[in-house]
């Protein structure tokens, strides 16, 4: 049974995806109004969403509705503009939409597996300042190049490429999550609960970081989706360093807490990783 956090979100993010996909449609197919307009009217509807998630639930509840509505706004505008927008302008829809499904996901994900866990911070939107940057800079670069050199933008089939990479990387994490259950936090934990257990079966037989390899290569996809020449070595680099050093500080907790059992186990499995070998004694 999904906990109520889950069902508000999933309500939220349903509700508003199946709305204004279905309201962009009609307009497309039946020509109401242009690209434009279309776009004021979904941003006008989200400014009213505030007002009416707020009329219907509690502080509590409203904090966790608004942020899955959003999401779900997001993944389907980008949805839209992947079909209608000049062919410069539409791989920034899929982009989109693989962000909104990914920090949705997240959210949801964690409200299955760890419920008395799950909060705000589960969308992981805020994860730190490093990513909010990070994510900036690859809209400034997507729009600069965007403007100055249009045709780049148009390489659809690269840009295809990164949404598939996005999409199995996001399928790696999620299953990951499901695999761990409540053996899975966003946080590092430097404490063992009592009920942790070592997961060494299913992907983690594979590797022994997969929701990390997951999300690795998925945030290189967004690049490759963008098509950011700069973006896409200064992403694999920034992710590579920022999971080297979460590895290998977790891989000290693990070994506190599983000992010899840990040891074996990083000797058959790897990091999952290029060139990250994780902490050994
Ligand atoms: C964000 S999760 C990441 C899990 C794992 N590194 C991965 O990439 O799938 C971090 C938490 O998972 C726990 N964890 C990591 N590997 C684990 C394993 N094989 N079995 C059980 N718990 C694990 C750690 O103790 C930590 O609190």
């Amino acid at each position: 049974m999904l906990c109520l956090e889950g069902k508000i979100s999933l309500q939220s993010f349903l509700g508003t995806s199946i709305i204004f996909f279905t309201i962009c449609m009609f307009n497309y197919y039946y020509h109401l109004t242009n690209l434009l307009l279309n776009v004021f009217i979904v941003s006008f509807f989200a400014l009213n969403l505030y007002f009416i998630l707020r009329f219907f639930y509690n502080k509590y509840a409203f904090a966790i509705a608004i942020r899955a509505a959003l999401l779900g706004l997001l993944f389907s505008l980008g949805m839209y503009l992947k079909l209608v927008a000049p062919s410069n302008v539409q791989i920034f829809g899929g982009y989109m939409s693989v962000m909104a499904l990914f920090h949705y996901s997240e959210f949801l994900a964690i409200a299955i597996v760890q419920p008395k866990q799950v909060s705000t911070d589960s969308f992981v939107i805020n994860h730190s300042p490093q990513y909010t940057i990070a994510a900036v800079t690859s809209w400034m670069e997507f729009f600069i190049e965007s403007y100055f050199f249009p045709g780049f933008k148009e390489i659809h089939w690269l840009s295809n490429i990164g949404l598939c990479v996005c999409i199995l990387g996001d399928v790696l994490r999620k299953t990951a999550i499901m695999t761990a259950g409540s053996n899975f936090n966003h946080l590092v934990q430097c404490e063992k609960s009592s009920d942790h257990v070592l997961v060494t079966h299913g992907v983690y037989g594979w590797f022994r970081h997969p929701s990390y390899v997951g999300w690795f290569y998925w945030s290189i996809g967004t690049q490759l989706i963008l098509i950011n020449p700069i973006c896409i070595p200064g992403y694999a680099i920034a992710s590579w360093m920022f999971f080297k050093g979460r590895i290998y500080i977790e891989e000290i907790m693990l070994l506190n807490f599983f000992g010899q059992q840990y040891c074996d186990y990083q000797q058959q499995v790897g990091t999952g990783i290029p060139f990250i070998e994780g902490y050994k004694i």
